[in-house]
Protein backbone atom coordinates (compact mmCIF):
# COMPACT_ATOMS: atom_id res chain seq x y z
CA UNK A 1 0.00 0.00 0.00
CA UNK A 2 0.94 3.83 -0.89
CA UNK A 3 2.03 5.28 2.28
CA UNK A 4 0.60 8.37 2.96
CA UNK A 5 2.14 11.21 1.43
CA UNK A 6 3.11 13.92 4.46
CA UNK A 7 5.52 15.91 2.49
CA UNK A 8 5.05 20.05 2.96
CA UNK A 9 5.07 21.62 -0.73
CA UNK A 10 5.58 25.49 -1.40
CA UNK A 11 4.69 26.30 -5.11
CA UNK A 12 5.71 29.75 -6.21
CA UNK A 13 5.01 31.37 -3.63
CA UNK A 14 4.59 34.85 -3.11
CA UNK A 15 3.33 37.97 -1.36
CA UNK A 16 3.30 41.64 -2.47
CA UNK A 17 2.57 44.60 0.52
CA UNK A 18 1.13 47.39 -1.75
CA UNK A 19 3.68 47.14 -4.28
CA UNK A 20 6.45 45.62 -1.80
CA UNK A 21 7.29 42.19 -3.11
CA UNK A 22 8.53 40.65 0.20
CA UNK A 23 8.47 36.85 -0.92
CA UNK A 24 8.68 36.48 -4.65
CA UNK A 25 8.01 32.86 -6.55
CA UNK A 26 9.76 30.95 -3.81
CA UNK A 27 9.60 27.13 -3.79
CA UNK A 28 10.50 24.08 -1.50
CA UNK A 29 9.95 20.66 -0.50
CA UNK A 30 10.35 19.71 2.92
CA UNK A 31 10.08 15.99 3.44
CA UNK A 32 8.12 14.66 6.60
CA UNK A 33 9.89 13.83 9.54
CA UNK A 34 12.93 16.36 8.48
CA UNK A 35 14.56 19.43 10.12
CA UNK A 36 15.16 22.33 7.55
CA UNK A 37 16.54 25.63 9.07
CA UNK A 38 15.64 29.01 7.23
CA UNK A 39 18.72 31.04 7.09
CA UNK A 40 19.11 34.71 5.16
CA UNK A 41 19.73 38.21 6.12
CA UNK A 42 17.63 40.60 7.52
CA UNK A 43 13.92 41.37 5.74
CA UNK A 44 14.90 37.81 3.91
CA UNK A 45 11.62 37.44 4.01
CA UNK A 46 11.60 34.12 6.41
CA UNK A 47 8.73 35.40 8.94
CA UNK A 48 6.93 36.35 5.90
CA UNK A 49 7.11 32.88 4.97
CA UNK A 50 6.30 31.38 7.88
CA UNK A 51 3.19 33.30 8.62
CA UNK A 52 2.36 32.72 4.91
CA UNK A 53 2.59 28.61 5.55
CA UNK A 54 0.19 28.98 8.59
CA UNK A 55 -2.20 31.55 7.23
CA UNK A 56 -1.36 34.81 9.32
CA UNK A 57 -0.39 36.15 6.30
CA UNK A 58 -2.38 35.94 2.53
CA UNK A 59 0.13 34.59 -0.29
CA UNK A 60 -0.91 36.63 -3.16
CA UNK A 61 0.79 34.06 -5.05
CA UNK A 62 2.09 30.38 -5.43
CA UNK A 63 0.24 27.58 -3.46
CA UNK A 64 1.20 25.47 -0.36
CA UNK A 65 0.27 21.81 0.42
CA UNK A 66 0.69 19.38 3.28
CA UNK A 67 0.57 15.88 1.37
CA UNK A 68 -2.24 15.98 -1.49
CA UNK A 69 -4.13 19.08 0.81
CA UNK A 70 -4.49 22.29 -0.32
CA UNK A 71 -3.58 25.03 2.50
CA UNK A 72 -2.72 28.03 0.89
CA UNK A 73 -4.27 30.79 2.55
CA UNK A 74 -6.75 29.07 4.02
CA UNK A 75 -8.03 30.23 8.01
CA UNK A 76 -5.03 29.93 10.49
CA UNK A 77 -7.03 27.67 12.70
CA UNK A 78 -8.03 25.12 10.13
CA UNK A 79 -4.62 24.77 8.97
CA UNK A 80 -3.84 24.42 12.54
CA UNK A 81 -6.07 21.77 12.71
CA UNK A 82 -4.86 20.29 9.43
CA UNK A 83 -1.61 20.05 11.52
CA UNK A 84 0.56 22.86 10.71
CA UNK A 85 1.80 24.11 14.34
CA UNK A 86 3.38 27.76 15.09
CA UNK A 87 5.21 28.36 18.30
CA UNK A 88 4.22 31.77 19.32
CA UNK A 89 1.05 31.25 17.44
CA UNK A 90 -0.11 30.89 21.64
CA UNK A 91 0.95 33.78 22.64
CA UNK A 92 2.22 33.11 25.59
CA UNK A 93 2.22 30.61 28.26
CA UNK A 94 -0.50 30.97 31.37
CA UNK A 95 1.98 32.33 33.61
CA UNK A 96 -0.01 31.59 36.97
CA UNK A 97 -0.87 28.24 35.74
CA UNK A 98 1.21 25.07 36.16
CA UNK A 99 3.12 23.12 33.55
CA UNK A 100 1.11 20.31 33.97
CA UNK A 101 -2.11 22.29 33.48
CA UNK A 102 -0.70 24.46 30.63
CA UNK A 103 -0.26 21.34 28.87
CA UNK A 104 -3.68 20.13 29.74
CA UNK A 105 -5.13 23.38 28.27
CA UNK A 106 -3.31 22.88 25.32
CA UNK A 107 -4.66 19.29 24.50
CA UNK A 108 -8.21 20.17 25.12
CA UNK A 109 -7.60 22.81 22.69
CA UNK A 110 -7.44 20.02 20.16
CA UNK A 111 -11.06 18.72 19.68
CA UNK A 112 -13.46 19.30 21.96
CA UNK A 113 -14.80 16.02 20.37
CA UNK A 114 -12.42 14.16 21.73
CA UNK A 115 -12.18 15.92 24.88
CA UNK A 116 -15.66 14.91 25.34
CA UNK A 117 -14.79 11.04 25.21
CA UNK A 118 -14.83 10.76 28.50
CA UNK A 119 -12.05 9.41 30.95
CA UNK A 120 -10.44 6.88 28.78
CA UNK A 121 -9.55 9.79 26.70
CA UNK A 122 -8.25 11.87 29.86
CA UNK A 123 -6.11 8.91 30.68
CA UNK A 124 -4.47 8.95 27.69
CA UNK A 125 -3.62 12.93 27.91
CA UNK A 126 -1.89 11.95 31.02
CA UNK A 127 0.26 9.40 29.80
CA UNK A 128 1.28 11.66 26.59
CA UNK A 129 1.52 14.90 28.84
CA UNK A 130 4.21 12.96 30.61
CA UNK A 131 5.63 11.88 27.21
CA UNK A 132 5.93 15.66 26.22
CA UNK A 133 7.34 16.42 29.33
CA UNK A 134 10.27 14.34 29.46
CA UNK A 135 10.90 15.16 25.34
CA UNK A 136 11.22 19.01 26.53
CA UNK A 137 13.07 18.89 29.74
CA UNK A 138 10.21 19.53 32.19
CA UNK A 139 9.65 16.21 33.56
CA UNK A 140 10.76 17.98 36.86
CA UNK A 141 8.55 20.83 36.58
CA UNK A 142 5.10 19.48 35.94
CA UNK A 143 3.64 21.48 39.47
CA UNK A 144 6.04 24.50 38.63
CA UNK A 145 4.09 27.40 38.05
CA UNK A 146 4.97 28.83 34.69
CA UNK A 147 6.05 32.37 35.92
CA UNK A 148 8.50 30.32 37.80
CA UNK A 149 10.72 28.90 34.95
CA UNK A 150 13.96 30.36 33.31
CA UNK A 151 14.32 31.67 29.90
CA UNK A 152 14.88 28.40 28.60
CA UNK A 153 12.19 26.55 29.99
CA UNK A 154 9.43 28.48 28.96
CA UNK A 155 10.19 28.26 25.04
CA UNK A 156 10.40 24.51 26.21
CA UNK A 157 6.96 24.32 27.92
CA UNK A 158 5.60 26.32 24.88
CA UNK A 159 6.93 23.99 22.19
CA UNK A 160 5.30 21.09 24.69
CA UNK A 161 1.87 23.11 24.03
CA UNK A 162 2.43 22.72 20.54
CA UNK A 163 3.71 18.86 20.66
CA UNK A 164 1.19 17.68 23.27
CA UNK A 165 -1.65 18.49 19.90
CA UNK A 166 0.44 16.28 17.37
CA UNK A 167 1.38 18.65 14.56
CA UNK A 168 2.44 17.14 10.97
CA UNK A 169 4.65 20.48 10.87
CA UNK A 170 6.19 22.78 13.45
CA UNK A 171 7.29 26.06 12.15
CA UNK A 172 9.49 27.45 14.56
CA UNK A 173 10.49 31.52 15.15
CA UNK A 174 14.39 31.76 17.01
CA UNK A 175 13.62 28.29 18.93
CA UNK A 176 17.19 30.07 20.95
CA UNK A 177 16.56 33.43 20.91
CA UNK A 178 17.36 34.13 25.24
CA UNK A 179 18.98 30.92 25.83
CA UNK A 180 22.25 30.11 27.73
CA UNK A 181 24.63 27.76 26.32
CA UNK A 182 23.95 24.91 28.30
CA UNK A 183 19.90 25.42 27.28
CA UNK A 184 20.42 25.82 23.52
CA UNK A 185 22.47 22.41 24.10
CA UNK A 186 19.29 21.22 25.66
CA UNK A 187 17.01 22.40 22.91
CA UNK A 188 19.39 20.80 20.46
CA UNK A 189 18.59 17.50 21.65
CA UNK A 190 15.37 18.32 22.00
CA UNK A 191 15.12 19.04 18.28
CA UNK A 192 17.06 15.86 17.34
CA UNK A 193 14.58 13.86 18.98
CA UNK A 194 11.50 15.26 17.35
CA UNK A 195 13.28 14.01 13.77
CA UNK A 196 11.19 11.75 12.08
CA UNK A 197 8.07 12.34 14.35
CA UNK A 198 7.42 15.86 13.06
CA UNK A 199 8.47 17.98 10.40
CA UNK A 200 10.16 20.87 11.99
CA UNK A 201 11.04 24.19 9.78
CA UNK A 202 13.29 26.79 12.08
CA UNK A 203 14.33 29.88 11.05
CA UNK A 204 17.53 30.38 13.57
CA UNK A 205 20.54 32.71 13.46
CA UNK A 206 22.80 30.83 15.82
CA UNK A 207 24.87 28.87 12.94
CA UNK A 208 26.09 26.42 16.06
CA UNK A 209 22.81 25.17 16.51
CA UNK A 210 22.10 24.83 12.93
CA UNK A 211 24.87 22.67 12.70
CA UNK A 212 23.64 20.56 15.53
CA UNK A 213 19.84 20.42 14.09
CA UNK A 214 19.63 20.94 10.33
CA UNK A 215 18.92 18.28 8.21
CA UNK A 216 18.94 20.91 5.27
CA UNK A 217 19.09 24.52 5.39
CA UNK A 218 17.57 26.93 2.36
CA UNK A 219 18.74 30.56 2.06
CA UNK A 220 16.36 32.73 1.64
CA UNK A 221 17.92 36.60 0.17
CA UNK A 222 15.42 39.90 -0.64
CA UNK A 223 12.63 37.59 -0.55
CA UNK A 224 13.41 34.97 -3.33
CA UNK A 225 15.04 31.67 -2.84
CA UNK A 226 18.45 31.71 -3.23
CA UNK A 227 20.47 28.40 -2.18
CA UNK A 228 19.34 24.70 -0.44
CA UNK A 229 21.48 22.08 1.05
CA UNK A 230 23.74 20.80 3.81
CA UNK A 231 25.42 22.64 5.95
CA UNK A 232 28.49 22.35 4.24
CA UNK A 233 27.19 22.96 0.73
CA UNK A 234 25.93 26.31 2.07
CA UNK A 235 29.11 27.45 3.93
CA UNK A 236 30.80 27.05 0.64
CA UNK A 237 28.28 28.75 -1.29
CA UNK A 238 29.75 31.74 -3.30
CA UNK A 239 26.00 33.21 -3.86
CA UNK A 240 25.18 32.68 0.24
CA UNK A 241 28.76 34.17 1.09
CA UNK A 242 28.01 37.08 -1.27
CA UNK A 243 24.60 37.71 -0.08
CA UNK A 244 25.34 38.16 4.08
CA UNK A 245 28.51 40.08 3.14
CA UNK A 246 27.65 43.41 4.87
CA UNK A 247 25.37 41.46 7.17
CA UNK A 248 28.10 40.20 9.54
CA UNK A 249 28.95 36.93 7.19
CA UNK A 250 27.82 33.60 8.48
CA UNK A 251 29.20 32.09 11.25
N1 LIG B 1 2.80 43.49 6.62
C1 LIG B 1 3.83 44.00 5.96
N2 LIG B 1 3.70 45.10 5.20
C2 LIG B 1 4.73 45.62 4.50
N3 LIG B 1 5.97 45.10 4.51
C3 LIG B 1 6.17 44.01 5.27
C4 LIG B 1 5.13 43.40 6.03
N4 LIG B 1 5.64 42.32 6.67
C5 LIG B 1 6.95 42.25 6.34
N5 LIG B 1 7.27 43.27 5.49
C6 LIG B 1 8.58 43.52 4.89
O1 LIG B 1 8.93 42.33 4.21
C7 LIG B 1 10.34 42.11 4.28
C8 LIG B 1 10.62 40.74 4.82
O2 LIG B 1 10.36 40.75 6.22
P1 LIG B 1 10.51 39.46 7.14
O3 LIG B 1 10.17 39.86 8.53
O4 LIG B 1 9.77 38.33 6.55
O5 LIG B 1 12.08 39.17 7.03
P2 LIG B 1 12.95 38.15 7.87
O6 LIG B 1 13.80 37.39 6.91
O7 LIG B 1 12.07 37.37 8.79
O8 LIG B 1 13.87 39.15 8.71
P3 LIG B 1 14.35 39.10 10.24
O9 LIG B 1 15.45 38.11 10.29
O10 LIG B 1 14.80 40.50 10.48
O11 LIG B 1 13.16 38.73 11.06
C9 LIG B 1 10.89 43.24 5.14
O12 LIG B 1 11.40 44.24 4.28
C10 LIG B 1 9.68 43.73 5.90
O13 LIG B 1 9.81 45.10 6.23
Amino acid sequence: MKAKNRDLYIDGLGVNFSGFQAVNNFSMVVKHGEMRVLLGANGAGKTTLMDMICGKTQSTAGRIFLGDKEITNKPPHLIARMGIGRKFQIPSVFKELSVLQNLSVAAMQESTVLANLGSMKRRVDHERMKEVMSMTNLENKAHELAENLSHGETPWLELAMLIIRKPQVILLDEPTAGMTADETLKTSRIMNNLKGQHTIIAVEHDMAFVREIADKITVMHQGEFLAEGHISDIENNQAVKDAYLGSGGIH
